[in-house]
């Protein structure tokens, strides 16, 4: 069946949505529309991201074009469960940072009765995938792939290129550090670090 805003919009039945996709692609544009529509349909509205990402606002869940949205930060996804009772629709930004416990408690929310609206990075700067990512994916009722344009070429990018020389995993940033590519960019850059 094709996709229908209106049966998820309108009909409150639990449900798990993801979007995911690279660094540029949307995904917090994307969150934030549906939650603004549900606010705007009274819907009891609660959104979340990881404490630790604080690029441009403490208490905001804030887009590349400076959309933004009140959440609340959390440091693990177990407050995300004690501070949804009583909410229709609970918003979770930044998914790849939280712990695997996310998954469950998405699943323990949509059982209830709650819409879930997730958004994350599907993979890290190694084109790996990224922390629960794979598992909320999976559990998902409805998957929605967003793309940036490739920098070097202007083709739909999946990758998140890092640009400066640090290995860890968790490495917060923005342009100067990130920048989406296509298959075929990322691969050209790889191929001439090796
Ligand atoms: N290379 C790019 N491709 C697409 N959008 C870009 C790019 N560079 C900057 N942007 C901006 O980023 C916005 C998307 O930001 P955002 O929703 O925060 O993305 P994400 O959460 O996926 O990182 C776009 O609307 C656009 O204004
Ligand atoms: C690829 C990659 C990204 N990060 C960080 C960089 C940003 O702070 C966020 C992603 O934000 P966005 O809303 O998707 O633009 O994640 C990281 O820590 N490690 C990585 O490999
Ligand atoms: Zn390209």
């Amino acid at each position: 069946m094709l996709f229908s805003e209106e049966n998820y919009e309108t009909h409150k039945r639990g449900r798990i949505e993801v979007i995911c996709g690279s660094m540029f692609s949307g995904k917090t544009e994307e969150l934030i529309r549906r939650l603004k529509r549900a606010k705007i349909a009274r819907q009891k509205v609660e959104i979340f991201k990881p404490s630790i990402d604080i690029r441009y606002s403490e208490e905001e869940i804030v887009s590349h074009d400076s959309n933004s949205i009140q959440s609340t930060p959390v440091d693990s996804s177990a407050s995300i469960l004690l501070l949804s009772s009583g909410v229709d629709v609970v918003g979770i930004d930044e998914a790849q940072f939280f712990d695997q416990g996310i998954v469950d408690i998405c699943n323990q929310l949509a059982d209830q009765g709650t819409r879930v609206i997730v958004a994350g990075l599907d993979m890290d700067f190694k084109k790996v995938p990224f922390g629960p990512m794979p598992y909320l994916l999976s559990i998902a009722d409805e998957v929605t792939k967003v793309h940036a344009i490739c920098v070097e070429c202007g083709h739909l990018a999946n990758y998140s290129h890092r640009l400066i020389d640090n290995d860890k995993r968790v490495l917060l940033g923005e342009k100067g550090e990130y920048q989406p590519l296509c298959r075929t960019c990322y691969n050209k850059k790889h191929a001439s670090q090796e």
